[in-house]
């Protein structure tokens, strides 16, 4: 297997750009980065050069974060790129954004790229170009809003659309460690999970709960897939329920 080299990820959390407001009088700040162009107030998002290259991967898949504003998957990314919680003020994403890691999957080295969706509904039609090119998608809902658990359905139907008929899919419910703000059950996730037949757990961002396992998971089964190798059978799911920690749900 040849080993190519992989492109060195860029900032998702660059400084707010001034004068890129955001969410509709919410009082949100709008997070620009260079993964993005922005021209006469539309949202382009730029194709990331792979030159720059300092990391050696063997194969490379693109994994897309999507759900409504505010749900935490930059905060997912973040915690699991760099292995910190980005406390303080909410900076929703403009566009869309990227950042890569590889990961050591039973000796092979997977690329991850990870696409950073906007979850503000007037970034929609950007993020619809991507789903197609995405190999993986992980839908986050917030465990502590009933509105982002009650649009899943919604975000299914549109990544069904989209997406590739394909693509691996991941139901998170995040903010798991907001015990006293939870308004959606772990019992709800699982129901709706089994309801579409998508692998499903809790994580958190805050506390690193499931964050490596939701990437690494997805990085197993991508990779199965990709060496075709019959004798190594290959189940998310079970997979997911053997490693999770904390919530300890879904075992069947
Ligand atoms: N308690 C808790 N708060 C979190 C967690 N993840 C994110 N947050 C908070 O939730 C808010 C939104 O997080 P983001 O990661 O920016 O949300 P987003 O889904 O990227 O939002 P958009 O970019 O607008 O789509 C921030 O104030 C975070 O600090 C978590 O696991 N636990
Ligand atoms: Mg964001």
């Amino acid at each position: 297997m040849s080993r190519k080299k992989a492109a060195k990820g860029k900032a998702a959390t660059s400084s707010p750009s001034a004068g890129s407001p955001t969410g509709k009088g919410t009082g949100k700040t709008a997070r620009s980065s260079p993964g993005i162009v922005q021209m006469n107030g539309v949202v382009h998002p730029s194709r990331p050069s792979i030159s720059n290259s300092s990391e050696f991967y063997d194969i490379a898949f693109k994994v897309m974060l999507v759900g409504d504003s505010g749900v935490g998957k930059t905060c997912l990314l973040v915690r699991f790129k760099d292995g910190a919680f980005l406390a303080g003020s909410f900076i929703s994403t403009v566009g869309i954004d990227f950042r890569n890691k590889v990961l050591n999957i039973d000796g092979v080295k997977v690329k991850l790229q990870i696409w950073d969706t906007a979850g503000q509904e007037r970034f929609r039609s950007v993020t619809h170009a991507y789903y197609r090119d995405a190999h993986a998608l992980l839908l986050l809902y917030d465990v502590t809003n009933k509105t982002s658990f009650d649009n899943i359905q919604a975000w299914l139907t549109e990544i069904h659309e989209y997406a590739q008929q394909d693509v691996v899919l991941m139901l998170l419910g995040n903010k798991a460690d907001a015990t006293h703000d939870r308004v959606v059950k772990r019992e709800d996730g699982e129901r709706l999970a089994k309801e579409f037949g998508v692998p499903f757990m809790e994580t958190s961002a805050r506390s690193g709960l499931n964050v490596e396992l939701a990437f690494t998971a997805v990085a197993k089964e991508l990779k199965h897939r990709s060496m075709k190798d019959p004798s190594e059978k290959f189940k998310l799911q079970e997979y997911v329920n053997k490693e999770m920690k904390g919530t300890g749900c879904c075992r069947s």
